[in-house]
């Protein structure tokens, strides 16, 4: 048995399938978290359940919105599960109605009744029940409460077959309805009642779907005597209006019928605290500010003794046990080696910045839970307009902080196509979690007194770039109007700790799995190169294989600063993952301790230099899992292909600038 879990945005889905099939999907507090279709079997074995994404109506606007459309037209199911935030019922209900005009046996989980009771509003169960012709089951997804029972209703009740005729359109309609209907018969099993009002509504997949089964002429003939009907009955406004204004009248007399509201106070907090985090003046400063004291927590007060602790750990007892354990074994000293030069200073030297990364992660999980993210999106919309994209396009690239791929996912709530490519191509400029390692490398070497402002500088250098681009952009190779921004402020929430965990959790697993699999491997390979060379076995590092491929592209980097075998070999790693520069150096830059590595950085780099290499890093080339996301999204080789050339470009000369422009003016 398949159930589909359909609802508005930010209603509460994501959790209620996490709850009941014990997946980890990814949850936040604002709209469009859910970007694609997402399969999982409830706990007790009896059905699948299948989360989409959050939607207003069945007409799509965007690509994700798109997905539920087209799952609705191609993929059968057995049971909807429509999903209603109880504080928004009004709003809500316009998209319950198209879903039971759609006639699959239906079950409502009233969702969000611990907000609603906190704001004074009642909801009826009973009468919404008898209204809508579907068992109406209260729950609050975030803890579980109801959770179980939902599921028992969703999956043991015989459930009816009920009447899908909610709304009444008027006589004119429903013939017509009639009439498409024997056009239909034996070509289609989808609901005719529900496909014709969808079409009247203008959803172009319908117009598709319907085109692709009668003539074309039928399908516009249906429209026209829909079009003659109304004007028949006096009614001035078009077809797609007066479905909507039926449907309205039907939410009014239910809402009113089914809701009770004894709210007292008349601003709700939410709103006072938007005044002043979404202020013209204020927001951008405040967004600032709250950056700045994340990176002071990732590496000043809380990150750097951990990761120093960690670092300790790792290169004394660790490596120490290991030591002896490969002694006591008396394996080779090729083994040896590698376990300790390669793997363990590869492997180890990622795994050092668990600690930091864990703590940004905490940090993004807790803006996006905590309703602020739809607020950055809003502040940012005036400098995003004038660069010919509007202001949710920067939910995608707050999400690419934490890593590049699930913000170029993102990049589909997005609606016009011109707005999402660039989306698409821009994201990668946000700095994501694995290029942290680098900055927490360098700064604790070069900039200990500004650590956090040296990072904060690197940050706001990609979406200054990111900016740029996009109106150099939107100027030239892609022109277009820029879309309407609308954007729904979810009201804020107190995360609870136990799913900000969680979140964190689940971000920051991919980074220790990767050390454990990617990086491993990329160790084993690089400490390979670095150990033989055209002279045969354990040569001398400067005359390995390693050296002479970072040797051929080091003139390249000479103007930057940092025209070395060694940058120029990490630097080839990095496009692997990010991380694998800080293995690549660890392996080349071998010493036992990480003091050491820092000390012999130095004698590498300048101040100048370092950050200069640090804004390379920052924009140089998307990482190998970017670049395949990319190419998923967009389809073309050619997008994909641009997306790695411009910013190779673009790194180049922003490190030439630094580098050549430092010196000019007397740094170094
Ligand atoms: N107070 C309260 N918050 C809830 C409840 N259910 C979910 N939330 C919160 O609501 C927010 C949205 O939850 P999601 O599960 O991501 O919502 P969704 O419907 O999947 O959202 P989209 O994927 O964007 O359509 C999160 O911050 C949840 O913690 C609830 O019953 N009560
Ligand atoms: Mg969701």
């Amino acid at each position: 048995m398949e159930i589909a879990l359909v609802g508005n945005p930010n209603t509460g889905k994501t959790s209620l399938f996490n709850n009941l099939t014990g997946s980890y999907e990814y949850v936040g507090n604002w709209s469009g978290v859910t970007v694609e279709k997402k399969v999982g079997i409830l706990k007790n074995n009896s059905a699948q359940l299948i989360d989409l994404p959050g939607v207003y109506t069945l007409n799509p606007l965007s690509k994700d919105e798109g997905v539920v459309t087209h799952f609705f037209l191609h993929e059968p199911f057995d049971i909807l599960l429509n999903i209603l935030d109880a504080s928004q019922l009004r709003r809500n209900l316009h998209l319950t109605i198209q879903l039971q005009e759609y006639g699959t046996p239906m079950v409502i989980g009233l969702n969000m009744v611990d907000v609603a009771q906190m704001r004074g509003i009642r909801v009826d169960r009973k009468k919404l029940s008898d209204y809508l012709g579907s068992t109406v089951v209260p729950v609050v997804a975030r803890t579980g409460k109801g959770c179980e029972y939902l599921a028992q209703v969703v999956t043991n009740e015989a459930l009816p077959h009920k009447n899908n005729k909610l709304v009444d359109y008027g006589e004119g309609i429903e013939n017509s309805i009639t009439e498409l209907a024997t056009y239909l018969k034996g070509k289609t099993t989808l609901p005719v009642r529900w496909l014709a009002l969808q079409l009247i509504e203008g959803n172009p997949y319908v117009k598709t779907y319907l085109h692709q089964h009668i003539e074309e002429e039928r399908v516009k003939e249906f429209l026209t005597s829909i079009e003659k009907s109304l004007q028949e009955q006096g009614v001035t406004v078009a077809p797609d209006q007066y479905i909507y204004t039926k449907r309205n009248e039907t939410i009014e007399k239910i809402i009113s019928a089914v809701t009770e509201n004894n709210s007292k106070s008349k601003v709700p907090l939410s709103e006072k605290i938007d005044l002043v985090v979404t202020n013209k003046f204020l927001g951008i400063p405040i967004f600032l500010v709250l950056m700045f004291f994340m990176f002071m927590l990732t590496f000043d007060w809380l990150g750097f003794p951990l990761a120093d602790g960690l670092d300790s750990l790792i290169s004394g007892p660790i490596t120490g046990g290991i030591a002896s354990v490969l002694s006591f074994l008396g394996v080779s000293e090729f083994i040896r080696s590698l376990v300790l030069e390669g793997i363990v200073a590869g492997v180890g030297g990622v795994l050092v910045f668990v600690p930091q990364i864990f703590i940004l992660f905490f940090f993004i999980s807790l803006l996006e839970d905590s309703g602020y993210m739809a607020r950055v999106a809003l502040v940012m919309d005036r400098l995003m307009e004038m660069v010919g994209m509007n202001g949710k396009a920067f939910i995608p690239m707050m999400i690419g902080f934490g890593c590049n791929v699930p913000g170029i996912m993102a990049a589909r709530t997005i609606e016009t196509p011109k707005e999402r490519l660039l989306t698409t191509l821009l994201t990668p400029l946000m700095s994501c979690s694995a290029r942290l390692p680098v900055y927490a490398l360098f700064v604790g070497m070069f900039f200990v007194q500004y650590k956090a402002f040296i990072v904060l500088s690197l940050y706001v250098i990609g979406i200054i770039i990111a900016l740029i681009l996009a109106r150099v952009f939107s100027k030239t190779i892609l022109k277009g109007e820029t879309s309407l921004f609308v954007i729904e402020l979810p009201p804020y929430r107190f995360p609870q700790l136990k799913s900000l965990w969680r979140s964190t959790w689940d971000k920051g697993k991919g980074f220790v799995r990767k050390a454990g699999t990617f990086i491993f491997a990329g160790s084993v390979l690089i400490w390979l190169l670095s150990y033989t060379g055209p002279g045969g076995m354990e040569v001398k590092m400067d005359e390995s294989f390693l050296s002479m491929i970072g040797g051929g592209l080091s003139p390249i980097f000479e103007p930057l600063g940092f025209g070395t075998w060694q940058a120029g070999a990490s630097l080839l790693t990095g496009f692997l993952a990010k991380e694998a520069i800080i293995s690549t150096m660890n392996i080349i830059y071998f010493v036992p301790d990480e003091a050491t590595l820092q000390g012999l950085l130095a004698q590498f780099y300048t101040p100048l230099a370092a950050y200069s290499f640090m804004a390379f890093i920052l924009l140089y080339i998307p990482c190998l899992a970017t670049v395949a996301t990319i190419y998923k999204e967009t389809q073309s080789k050619k997008w994909t292909a641009f997306s790695m050339g411009y910013a190779f470009v673009i790194a180049y000369i922003l490190a030439l600038v630094i580098y050549q422009g430092g010196q000019l003016i007397g740094l170094s």
